[in-house]
């Protein structure tokens, strides 16, 4: 017993007074950190929302996008919540009965309504842009085009959220928004890292838009787009081919093969065995090929396939015109592109192509995914349909097409080499939001892009949070320390036996 009272007497930390120091020091401690926490927690989020309908040439989509409502000047990320995708074809293809246009929206607005909570409903800005699709129909029969935004409009209308408008979007501001969107979602605006180039292949247009090295505006001032984002100054190189989506483009290359209104027309591009009657109207019927419609054509031809990959790379070349170029460098139709520069994202069709192909790996060489291509379109018909008996049939027969296309486009049409294909990515979202200009056009409208970079609290939360706590531990151990003068002596020295 005297023994463990003189080890109690001997040692300092039993001492009421250094007992009651230590409790209330770490009562302390533990109130510090915890209010910092408490403080500075993450607040149960609230969100705002934006709705885009992206009204393209083939169809109609629909993206809510949702971000923190709390962050100052909407400076929160944006994201992706919720997609629909419209069923049948997009509002061009209603130009001669406009208001089933309106109602085809009707399935993907009601589902809008239920994603987006209902008190937020009237602040939500809906907005619809069109592409390539109604580009073509403006061209070609404008009376009908506005007839189609009349019954768009009045459909859109009639939802409880704040209608923005639709519009045409300019092939210019399709491909640019599209490079915002990639840029932001990988967030090398906000950071000012280089930035990614955007290719978009869609049914009716396509777009290639980067940031060259050392680039002179001038040479053609329609091709650039300057921006000023989170105080870093970008001058985007951007163009739209009209025509050149992989719909019309398919298009133009029946139109080459029938030329001279055959009834009867063998396709390199189409499987060894496939066959299907087409009619010549039909076919004629865009402001893509309506002037190279043969003068005695039948009503109808037999569209048999030949599987030849390289001779149906030969007739896609002949739709790209590289025969003048009024500037110092074309990609084609006498189109300048400074020098390709930097990593590309390929999205929209490249994606759906190349990952049904199989080719969407960036590692696969160049002419691995030639060699590839030829062994497809070199694959009887018979034999592809029982392979992928879930695919829809119109869409099986044009992969061969489809794909030969994209590589042609990419290296006769851009000027990718084999070094510079391997910097192309095929991907269909980042972070789980969908590429394409659909962001782009949204964070534009509502000026969720500021041109200044914007103040940030010097540390994040976490950091915050462990330097608070570091330092009050610091200081705990230092007053404990400061006590030493008056902890009870040692009446003895330890003894050495
Ligand atoms: N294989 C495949 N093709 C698709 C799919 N969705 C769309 N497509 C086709 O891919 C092409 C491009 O589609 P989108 O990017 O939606 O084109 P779009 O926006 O309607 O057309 P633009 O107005 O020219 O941009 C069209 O030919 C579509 O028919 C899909 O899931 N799989
Ligand atoms: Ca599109």
């Amino acid at each position: 017993m005297s023994a463990q009272r003189e080890m109690k007497e001997k040692n300092p930390w039993h001492t009421p007074l250094t007992i009651i120091i230590t409790v209330i020091g770490v009562i302390a401690i533990v109130a510090l950190v915890t209010v910092a926490v408490l403080q500075n927690r993450p607040v149960p989020q609230k969100y705002k929302y934006g709705i885009v309908l992206d009204a393209g040439s083939s169809h109609t989509a629909l993206y809510i996008y949702e971000w923190p409502a709390e962050k100052d000047n909407n400076t929160g990320r944006v994201e992706q919540k919720h997609s629909c995708k419209v069923k049948g074809k997009g509002i061009s293809s209603y130009a001669a009965e406009p208001e089933k246009a309106g109602m085809s929206l009707t399935e993907c607005m009601r589902e809008a309504e239920m994603q987006v909570p209902s008190r937020r409903h009237q602040e939500t800005p809906l907005y619809l842009g069109a592409t390539a699709g109604m580009r073509l129909l403006n061209i070609e029969n404008r009376e009908a085009s506005d007839k189609v935004f009349e019954a768009v409009e009045k459909a859109l209308q009639g939802f409880p959220f704040s209608y923005q408008g639709a519009r045409i979007l300019s092939g210019q501001e399709e491909g640019a928004f599209g490079w915002v969107t990639v840029n932001y979602l990988d967030d090398r605006l906000k950071q000012g890292l280089e930035t990614t180039g955007a290719l978009d292949l869609g049914g009716a247009s396509t777009q290639i838009s980067f940031v060259p090295h050392e680039y002179d505006i001038s040479e053609s001032p329609s091709n650039s787009v300057a921006f000023r984002l989170y105080g870093n100054d970008y001058n985007l190189y951007t163009h739209s081919f009209l025509c050149y989506g992989k719909d019309q483009v398919l298009r133009m290359a029946l139109a080459h093969q029938t030329r001279s209104g055959p009834v009867t027309m063998s396709d390199p591009c189409f499987h060894p065995g496939y066959s299907v009657t087409r009619n010549y109207n039909a076919l004629y019927d865009s402001p893509c090929v309506s002037e190279r419609k043969p003068k005695e054509a039948p009503l109808n031809f037999t569209h048999t396939g030949v599987g030849n990959f390289f001779r149906c790379q030969e007739v896609v070349k002949t739709l790209f015109n590289f025969t003048s170029c009024k500037y110092s460098r074309c990609s084609f139709n006498g189109i300048f592109q400074p020098p390709l520069q930097g990593s590309f994202g390929a999205f929209s069709a490249y994606y759906f192509v190349m990952n049904f192909l199989n080719l969407t790996d960036s590692s696969i060489p160049l002419e691995t995914v030639k060699a590839n291509l030829a062994n497809y379109c070199g694959t009887p018909w018979n034999q592809i349909k029982q392979q992928h008996p879930e695919v829809k049939e119109k869409y099986l027969a044009e992969y061969c097409f489809s794909g030969t296309y994209i590589v042609t486009l990419l290296t006769e049409g851009y000027n990718f080499t084999k070094e510079t294909f391997s910097k192309i990515k095929f991907i269909k979202e980042i972070k789980g939001s969908d590429a394409g200009w659909t962001l782009g056009y949204m964070l534009n409208l509502t000026n969720m892009i500021p041109a200044e970079a914007p103040d940030s609290p010097p540390l994040p939360h976490a950091g915050y949070v462990s330097i608070v706590t570091v330092i009050a531990l610091l200081l705990f151990i230092l007053f404990i320390l400061s006590l030493r003068p008056i902890w009870p002596k040692c009446s003895k020295k330890p003894q050495i036996v």
